[in-house]
């Protein structure tokens, strides 16, 4: 009897015909539902949607374990029928094999040559900074909606550092654009770019294409829905927005915020990481496949199996911290206020399939969020109570907070 006979495929929900489990599924908010079965299931179990086996894995030492002790053997994308038809293997985020690797390779060098990382990314944001200030500042203290604006601004940092130029936010073509990403769609493309090519040459105009348009949709939403979580928590809590702006006064004053004030920051860099931890901008993260047959703490799990992991059950795992479901800076600061790192933090994922734009997003979190919190104090609009602000996520692939208005009140 070979090993893998021992080895039983993780229990789950018993399936339908057709449809799988797909009935006990809240399909607004799947994740909840992958949450409660991974109370009766256990920490790694199978459900079916419709037709598609896939293994949920839960909890921060499971997730943890087979993203970075299991890293090659989790570190594939599953064939999924709406991101083949979409991407056709192609780019960097459902890409898979060979591909992945020559293109994940070229993002990180491009990204870097351009500046990821380095200060003229950093210059670049900042200047990204300015013009969304003024266009707060247009509001004269009005409430108004932040979603386009908030995306078409952290959507520009990426186009200056892939194209080399920025759109003003009420460009119609730009706005298209940020339509489109909404809607999930493939972004950029000309008919003459997108004609087919023939040769399986990585670098072929579809494949770049494909990538910007993959850099573009991975860093917008993910980046700009965090940044709206920040600002409606801190109008949530006026006392810690109170903290952060006098931590800003402190350090930096009337200087330009910039990421080598961050380590005399810790109370405003705790206060991100919680904005993070709490909005859990991508409850299931990307879907993920077995590279091969694994066996992995007592299950047996098939090759080219799909898997998700569930990153919401990790930045709020119980065992990992004191209070998950609360909005509490003080996870990541010790008793005499000093920041710290906490293992389960892992809103990026880990292992080498993780965001590869972590150091671009966390530069964007940091610059956008200290220059407004400088420039602006945040309130709910007159007649709405801090108190009444909703703070369950809108329904969707991310989650971003649902509609709302902001009145951001400059600061002579
Ligand atoms: C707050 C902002 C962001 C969050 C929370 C986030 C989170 C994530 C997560 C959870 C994944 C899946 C990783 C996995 O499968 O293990 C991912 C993948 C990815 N992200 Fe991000 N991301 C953010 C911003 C960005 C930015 C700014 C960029 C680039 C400009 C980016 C580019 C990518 C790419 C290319 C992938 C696919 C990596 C691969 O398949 O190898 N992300 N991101």
């Amino acid at each position: 009897m070979t090993k893998a006979f021992k080895y039983q495929f993780p229990p789950g929900p018993r399936p339908l015909p057709i449809i799988g489990n797909l009935h006990i599924l809240n399909l607004k908010r799947p994740y909840q539902t992958m949450l409660e079965l991974s109370q009766k299931y256990g920490s790694i179990y199978s459900i079916h949607f419709g037709p598609r086996k896939v293994v949920v894995l839960s909890g921060y030492k499971t997730v943890k374990d087979a993203l970075v002790n299991y890293g090659d053997q989790f570190g594939e994308r599953p064939q999924v029928p709406i991101f083949e038809k979409l991407f056709e293997g192609k780019g960097i985020v459902f890409s898979h094999g060979e591909t992945w690797k020559t293109m994940r390779r070229f993002s990180l060098t491009t990204l870097r040559n351009f500046g990821m990382g380095k200060s003229v990314i950093e210059d670049t944001i900042i200047e990204e900074c300015q013009h969304l200030i003024q266009n707060f500042e247009s509001h004269r203290g009005k409430p108004f909606e932040d979603n386009t604006v908030m995306n078409a601004s952290v959507a520009n940092v990426i186009v200056s550092v892939l194209l080399g130029k920025r759109f003003d936010y009420q460009d119609t073509q730009f706005l298209r654009l940020l339509s489109l990403i909404n809607e999930n769609v493939k972004l950029i493309g000309t008919p003459g770019i997108l004609e087919k090519s023939t040769s399986n040459n990585y670098f072929s105009d579809e494949n770049l294409v494909a990538l910007v348009s993959n850099l573009f949709a991975a860093g917008t939403e993910t980046t700009a829905s965090t940044l709206r979580w920040a600002i409606l928590l801190m109008m949530r809590y006026p006392e810690i927005q109170k903290k952060v702006r006098d931590e800003i006064k402190a350090v930096v004053g009337s200087a330009q915020p910039r990421i080598a004030h961050r380590n005399q920051m810790p109370y405003t860099d705790a206060v991100i990481h919680e904005v993070q931890r709490f909005a859990n901008i991508l409850p299931t993260s990307v879907p993920r496949a077995t590279t091969t047959n694994v066996l992995f703490r007592n299950y047996y799990i098939p090759k080219d199996t799909e898997v998700i992991t569930l990153l919401t059950s990790v930045l709020r795992d119980q065992t990992q911290w004191e209070k998950p479901d609360t909005f509490n800076p003080e996870h990541f600061l010790s008793s005499t206020g000093k920041f710290i790192r906490k293992e389960a933090f892992m809103p990026f994922s880990v292992g080498r399939r993780m965001c590869a734009g972590e150091s671009l997003a966390k530069m964007e979190l940091f610059l956008f969020f200290t220059s407004l919190m400088q420039k602006f104090t945040f309130q709910p609009p007159p007649g709405v109570s801090h108190l009444d602000l909703d703070l369950t996520p809108d329904i969707g692939f991310t989650t971003r907070p649902v509609p709302h208005k902001i009145c951001a009140l400059f600061q002579a």
